[in-house]
Parts: C-alpha cells; sequence; structure tokens
C-alpha cells in the first residue's frame, strides 16, 4: 500500500476521468441533444474540456458554444431534457474503465478500507454504470452531483460521507482528476491524490497541488519498489 494510505480509513473517489473514462458516451449524448435542435455538434474533443462540473453545466457550456451567447432558460431546458434521456439510454456504450481500477478497488477493499464515491454526475447514472462494470459491492456510500444541495468543489459532499462513516476529515483521502476534487478535498481537510489522465478543462491537475500525483490508481495498492524507480527491476 502506498505511504499516503497510513492512517486513512476512509477513500472518497471521482466517477468520470478517475475510475471511468466516460466522455465518448457524454459526447455522443451532447450531440443527440444538440442535433435535435438544429444547432452545430461539437467534437468530443471540446466536450472533454466541458466535463467537470456536472450535466446541467455541461449541457450549458456545449449550449453557449453552440449559440455563442448563454442560452435562454427555455433552450437550456429542453436542451438538458435531450441530453438526459440520450445519455440515460446509453452510458456505457463507449464508455471503459480505466487500467488498474478494479484490481485497486478489490484490492483496499479487502484492505479494510471504506470506499465512497463522490461524483458531479447526476446521481441515477451512478448505479448503471457501476453495475455495469461490476463495481457497485465496494461502495459504502455514492454521491451524485444533485444528491446533496452542494457539489464538488464544495466540500459538503466529503463531509457527508465522513460523517457518515463517524470518519475524521484527517482520516480520509480524496481521489479525482480534476481541481473540483482537489478543491474539495482540501476545503474537507482530506488528504489529496490526482490523477492526470482525466478531465481537468484542459489543464494539468497539478496545477491544484494536490498532495500527491499518481499515474495509475494501481500505483495505490502496487507501489514502485526502488528497484522499479532506478530501472533495475
Ligand atoms: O459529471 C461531471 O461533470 C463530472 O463528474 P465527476 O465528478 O465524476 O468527474
Ligand atoms: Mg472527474
Amino acid at each position: 500500500m502506498h505511504a499516503i494510505l497510513h492512517g486513512k480509513r476512509l477513500i472518497a473517489f471521482d466517477l468520470d476521468g478517475t475510475l471511468v473514462d466516460s466522455v465518448p458516451d457524454l459526447a455522443i449524448a451532447v450531440q443527440k441533444a444538440l442535433g435535435e435542435l438544429n444547432l452545430p455538434v461539437p467534437e468530443e474533443v471540446q466536450v472533454r474540456d466541458w466535463v467537470g462540473n456536472g450535466a446541467p453545466m455541461l449541457v450549458e457550456r456545449a449550449l453557449a458554444w453552440a449559440v455563442q451567447q448563454p442560452p435562454e432558460a427555455n433552450l437550456q431546458a429542453r436542451a438538458f431534457q435531450a441530453f438526459m434521456t440520450h445519455y440515460g439510454s446509453a452510458p456505457n456504450a463507449l464508455t471503459k474503465l480505466y487500467p488498474g481500477v478494479k484490481t485497486a478497488l478489490e484490492e483496499l477493499y479487502c484492505a479494510g478500507f471504506t470506499l465512497a464515491l463522490i461524483t458531479n454526475k447526476p446521481e441515477r447514472f451512478i448505479a448503471p454504470i457501476l453495475e455495469h462494470f461490476g463495481l457497485n459491492a465496494w461502495f459504502s456510500h455514492c454521491i451524485g452531483g444533485d444528491t446533496l444541495v452542494e457539489k464538488k468543489p464544495s466540500p459538503l459532499p466529503l463531509l457527508y460521507v465522513a460523517e457518515a462513516g463517524s470518519f475524521s476529515p484527517d482520516e480520509c483521502l480524496m481521489v479525482g482528476d480534476s481541481r473540483h476534487d482537489i478543491n474539495a478535498g482540501k476545503a474537507a481537510g482530506f488528504a489529496t491524490l490526482a490523477l492526470p489522465y482525466g478531465y481537468n478543462h484542459g489543464e494539468p491537475v497539478e496545477l491544484s497541488q494536490p498532495d500527491i500525483v499518481l499515474s495509475s490508481l494501481l500505483e495505490l495498492v502496487r507501489p514502485a519498489t526502488a528497484w522499479d524507480r532506478i530501472g533495475l527491476a
């Protein structure tokens, strides 16, 4: 186990860009929603930079790009409804687990850590994705962007799961791919671990100064030995 886990008992994981590469399916739902409204349709690479603050903001950013101004409430409501329908009908068509995720979650769970999922994604999509990948049994709490009154970067969802498990913040670690995860973790008093392969609005997540950056979740349970580091393993 990695040294950052010393003294920790609760590990809270982000979902999109941390456990699953979900942008291909998010992009298709955005493209279908805007296409139905006869608006320009963005590329997947653009959608990638709009993910992170939940589905309403994803749709708002897509509309602002498509109509070149802040969208009217009526257009936002129609596009949001269409996005939710399309994404809900195929949340796992192209979505993939990142390498090492399953092994890491299983080993952490078996080692006695309490695992929580804290995503800004709407709550209704969490179970279909976790069940599809066989991850649902490992999480004691799953919090979506619309579960509580505030979402990340607010510390509220993190403090909620800590309190629910009777953990103090210094016993907790937040693991995520974006500045919203790291900022929420710091505000909650959690240690913070960033993964650099996800979605962070096109910026390196290192800019948020997480306590540690690992290239894969596998490094959390199988830290490189000294021999690996000097290339002799
Ligand atoms: O839905 C989003 O915008 C991001 O979701 P995440 O918090 O799991 O990265
Ligand atoms: Mg994320």
